[in-house]
């Protein structure tokens, strides 16, 4: 198999730069996973969240330890496929497939290209299956992996619970659910600290002030993320018996929870 990171997480996708905010716009949309977004979605997520590229390949390394013969590995909020290429890199166990999953049909048709341009480069990559869907109303298949990568702050706070009960339910023994989130902090100090150390993180990135400012706007009534404790409390009432974080850099975290 290839050395870690050997393969950079870009390296099928567009390259196109990120200036979606660079313009100042009378009145700020709302975020949408839109054609307009997945144009420039490899540079935005990459420029956005702190640690990204380590996240999604070691997600590929997490996989390859919790995927259990004739299982579905599950990549939920797939966007693009980053994580799935990851899980394809590293994941050998016998019988595996990957079921790559996202509601905008515009990153789904993407997703579905770089995919193909994946298995023509590689040999002996897993099945994968992308599928247009809702993840709240998808049932699921018997799973020993099933990861989000900051796809769940995006869904609606009240139905949170329900679909982490689901995928509770969908993982085999031995598997795990591997869960990125931005996280809010409840102390405001500690929330102020981090939220500024993420401003200089774009600011450093490229982005200007009017970029960072209408990013925020556009975001702020679409993504809605909750702390740690929040996280770890829902995920035992969901039923699972243990949550692991295993990164974090700055407010941007990545939990394993164990069923
Ligand atoms: C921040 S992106 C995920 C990034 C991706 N996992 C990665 O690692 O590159 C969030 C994704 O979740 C998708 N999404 C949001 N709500 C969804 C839902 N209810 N069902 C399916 N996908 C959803 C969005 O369309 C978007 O592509
Ligand atoms: O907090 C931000 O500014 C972000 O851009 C975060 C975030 C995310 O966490 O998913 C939000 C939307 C984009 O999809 C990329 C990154």
């Amino acid at each position: 198999m290839s050395p870690l990171f050997d393969h950079p997480v870009t390296c099928t996708v567009s390259k196109e730069p990120d200036r979606l905010f660079a313009q100042p716009l009378d009145q700020v949309p709302d975020f949408a996973f839109n054609e307009d977004v997945v144009r420039v979605f490899p540079d935005m997520i990459k420029r956005s969240v702190p640690g990204y590229p380590t996240i999604v390949e070691n997600i590929g390394v997490l996989a390859a330890q919790f995927a259990k013969p004739d299982t579905v590995l599950y990549d939920l909020g797939s966007s693009l496929g980053a994580v799935t290429q990851a899980m394809r890199r590293h994941v050998r166990t016998d019988g595996c497939r990957v079921v790559a999953v996202d509601n905008s049909a515009a990153m789904v048709e993407r997703c579905a290209e770089y995919l193909k341009a994946q298995d023509s480069m590689h040999q002996e990559l897993l099945p994968v299956q992308v599928l247009e869907a809702d993840i709240t109303a998808l049932p699921l298949q018997p799973a020993s992996v099933i990861a989000m990568n900051f796809t769940l702050q995006f869904i609606e706070p009240p139905a949170r619970l329900e679909l982490l009960g689901k995928i509770r339910q969908a993982l085999v023994p031995g598997g795990a659910l591997i869960l990125s989130e931005k996280l809010r902090f409840e102390d405001m100090q500690e929330h102020a600290l981090l939220t500024d150390l993420h401003i200089a993180f774009k600011r450093a990135n490229g982005y200007s002030e009017l970029e960072i400012a209408q990013k925020r706007s556009a975001i702020e009534n679409v993504m809605k993320p909750d702390s740690l404790e929040e996280h770890r409390e829902r995920l035992l009432a969901a039923g699972f018996s243990k949550v692991v974080p295993w990164f974090q850099c700055l407010n941007f975290a990545s939990l394993i929870a164990l069923p």
